[in-house]
């Protein structure tokens, strides 16, 4: 059983690690966690019923793979220089947003197996992909079934992975921005706020199903929806006469800026 330990214990670490928990996919036992917030990771402990090791040195010797969950703001040269001096042959997964392999490689200086992973947050449920870039010391096999545990896996060509940060990993919040605009248009046109609610969801999943089972582009669904000088058609008209594709486009690419950004502050 393979000993993973996070060093940086945040929102990202957690939503990792109890979708692998819950899921049933890795024991709690295979955990460990520090953080320079020492309340968190005791926290965590206790919610998750993790191991407490003797101490976080220990816990850096002791394991397999060492997952980097600070932020890209963060003193990542300090905690590459503990994990250097600490284990030499642990596969290092970088969650963080934006920094390369070869940044990574260079900081720990050449000999290191290093996967540079952008998990998505929907890990909970199962869907989601994870960019995943691996160098070349990386063992896939052994790293796949943690890589599983909180969602799908996409090997990425490196230099496509910021744009898949911004657009595939950020993209989440398009979608719940989305749907909260939505549900609220419902209510403004008078419908009560729970089956606004129970009609988006339901719309939304029933959509994505409808282009998978009938492998059509979305405008030849819209067409089938819109009956001639109808309800769905005079709704459409407003919307192209918005900037709502432009809208949405430009905020990818301001994730995606954002993302190559980060890794040089
Ligand atoms: N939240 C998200 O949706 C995603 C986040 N990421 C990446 O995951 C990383 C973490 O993001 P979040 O969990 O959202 O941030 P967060 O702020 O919740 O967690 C970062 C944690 O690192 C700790 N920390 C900071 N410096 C440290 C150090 N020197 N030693 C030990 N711990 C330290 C902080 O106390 C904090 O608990 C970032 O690099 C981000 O780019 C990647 C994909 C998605
Ligand atoms: O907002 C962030 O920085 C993280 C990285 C990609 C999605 N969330």
């Amino acid at each position: 059983m393979s000993q993973i330990h996070f060093i940086g214990a945040g929102q990202m670490a957690e939503a990792m690690l109890r979708a692998a928990i819950s899921r049933g996919q890795m024991a709690p036992a295979c955990f460990t966690l520090s953080d320079i917030n020492a309340q968190r990771v005791t926290e965590l402990q206790a919610q998750y019923q993790l191991p407490s090791p003797m101490s976080d040195e220990q816990a850096i010797v002791d394991a397999d793979y060492i997952v980097i969950g600070v932020r890209p703001q963060d003193d990542i040269a300090s905690v590459v220089a503990k994990i250097s001096q600490l284990n030499q042959s642990a596969t290092v997964v970088s969650i963080i947003a934006g920094v390369t392999l070869a940044t990574l490689s260079q900081l720990f200086g050449g000999n290191r197996p290093i996967a540079r992973i952008i998990p998505n947050t929907l890990t909970d449920t199962g869907y989601g992909y994870s960019g995943a870039v691996l160098n070349e010391l990386v063992q896939k096999e052994p790293l796949q079934p943690f890589l599983e545990s909180f969602g799908k896996v996409m090997y990425i060509d490196e230099r496509m992975l910021d744009i898949f940060t911004g657009f595939g990993v950020a993209g989440v919040n398009y979608v719940y921005y989305f749907i909260e605009s939505l549900v609220d248009a419902g209510v403004l046109a008078g419908l009560p706020r729970p089956q606004a609610k129970d009609t988006v969801y339901e719309n939304l999943v029933g959509a994505v199903e409808m282009l998978k089972i009938s492998g059509k582009h979305p405008r030849q669904l819209l067409d089938i929806n819109n009956s001639p000088a109808g309800v769905g058609m005079h709704g459409l008209f407003e919307l192209n006469n918005s900037d709502f594709a432009a809208s949405l486009q430009r905020s990818v690419l301001a994730a995606v800026r954002r993302t190559t950004e980060l890794a040089n502050e």
